[in-house]
């Protein structure tokens, strides 16, 4: 029998490959994981190999790590669900036996991990460790094979076509566009500069997949259409972020801050026209430098020397201008990627300023449960490095074939709710035009 795992029982519970339940067992109960990396001369089209649902992907610029199978699961709520994630995983981790011939970010023992951006959501929270990892970085590629127990190597995937589903068509979910605008204008009179200087408030769309429900094609458009964008998937949670929230490397702790959007130009002059308008807007310098504050805050006690870039630059994406900060530093204190997403989650690019009044404004005005939009995703090796994304342009696949998907906006004193629903359409583009077949 696969191996079953809680690591806290009341806040997680954890699973093997074809477990059929969940089973509480005492905290001392962990995998036994065998690890084993060796190099590979590349990895060819990962996004051929992918399964059809449930797929497990981490990917920018070709570069990244795709899994396949369960070796283990765990899975977390509550307010605690990230420091219970931390303390889990280095018990794993401590109680895996690993030979990394490689050794670069991503070799070795890994989880692939998606965590709930509210602290009372039903939503679970998990670490899914797989059973077989293809990974490429920097022009090197890797086998990655993790056996519970006394388990049997699973198989390496082959390449298969993806079949196309039928093109899903989005409509407004909880919150559509004129509750929106009221609830912008709602927040709007609730910003006094004091008690809430800045609130992100997220509509949803909803559609439903029929035929063959395949989202591996739907993850290839959104990494083809969105190379710069940090491409997941776990449990059926996919999207295409430009964010990320926390990468840790050997000690070094590094993170891009986007707050701040604009439309594209419609050609070359009015496309550098709203770049720079973006670039010299006093409402999305502030909008933005509410973000930047909230992780230097949250990382300075970890990392005291982190430092953001003077100014921000506009980064651009297909859809949209950001404006962006790259966050920089060493951890001082030992810290995983896992305890700094939990210092930092959630920061002001989507929650706002002060983070509690932020997120019981969210709490009040959102009619609906975000699940693990605007949670960190990403993946945890076994050294605790990792690299985590602030789940934006993304959507939650249910198992009915139900395709949940939100994005949201900063608002803050000078916004204009009319702008703010814009800005939204544009930022669901990626999901609804990577569904659309
Ligand atoms: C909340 C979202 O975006 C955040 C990240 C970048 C720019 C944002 C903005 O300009 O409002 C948001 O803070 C979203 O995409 O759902």
């Amino acid at each position: 029998m696969p191996p079953v795992y809680s690591a806290t029982p009341t806040a997680c519970r954890a699973r093997g490959d074809g477990y059929a339940g969940s089973v509480s067992v005492p905290e001392q109960t962990v995998p036994a994981l065998t690890v084993s990396t060796v190099a590979i001369d590349d990895v060819e089209s990962t996004l051929e190999l992918l399964p059809p649902r449930r797929q497990l992907l981490w990917l920018r610029r070709g570069d990244g790590m795709a899994g396949f199978g369960e070796a283990a699961r765990l899975e977390f709520s509550g307010p605690t669900r990230m420091t219970d994630a931390a303390a889990a995983w280095r018990r794993v981790a401590a109680a895996a036996s690993v030979e990394d011939g490689i050794g670069v970010p991503g070799s070795g023992l890994i989880a692939f991990g998606a965590f709930a951006f509210s602290d009372h959501s039903p939503a679970t929270s998990v670490l899914v460790v797989p059973s077989v990892v293809l990974g490429r970085r920097n022009g090197r590629a890797w086998l990655t094979r993790i056996r519970a127990g006394n388990d049997i190597d699973a198989p390496v995937p082959s390449t298969r076509s993806a079949v196309h589903s039928a093109p899903v068509a989005f409509t407004a979910g909880a919150l559509p566009p004129d509750a929106f605008l009221a609830a912008v204008d709602a927040a709007l009179n609730r910003i006094d500069g004091v008690g809430l200087s800045k609130v992100v408030l997220a509509r949803e769309i909803v559609g439903r997949l029929t035929g063959p429900a395949d989202t591996a094609a739907v993850l290839s458009a959104l990494a083809t259409g969105y190379p710069d964008c940090w491409t997941f998937a776990v449990d059926d949670f996919l999207g295409s972020s430009p964010e990320t929230l926390v990468a840790v490397t050997k000690r070094t702790v590094t993170a891009r801050v986007l707050a701040g959007s604009a439309a594209r130009g419609t050609d070359a002059a009015t496309d550098q026209q709203a770049s720079l308008a973006l670039a010299t807007s006093a409402k999305d310098q502030d909008e933005h430098q509410y973000a930047v504050q909230s992780v230097l805050a949250a990382l300075r006690p970890h990392s005291p020397g982190v430092t953001s870039s003077e100014q921000p630059f506009t980064l651009r994406l297909p859809n949209l201008w950001h404006l962006a900060s790259d966050v920089e530093g060493t951890v001082a204190d030992g810290s995983s990627s896992l305890d700094l997403i939990d210092a930092l989650h959630p920061t002001a690019a989507v929650a706002g300023t002060p983070t509690p009044a932020a997120v019981a404004l969210i709490e009040e005005l959102e009619p609906f449960d975000r699940g693990r939009y605007a949670g960190p995703v990403g993946w945890v090796g076994g050294d605790g490095d990792g690299e985590w994304a602030i789940a934006l342009r993304c959507c939650q696949v249910e198992p009915d074939g139900t395709v949940r998907a939100y994005a949201g906006a900063g608002i803050v004193a000078e916004s204009v709710a009319e702008h703010e629903l814009a800005e939204t359409s544009l930022k669901f583009r990626p999901i609804v035009e990577a569904f659309a077949g």
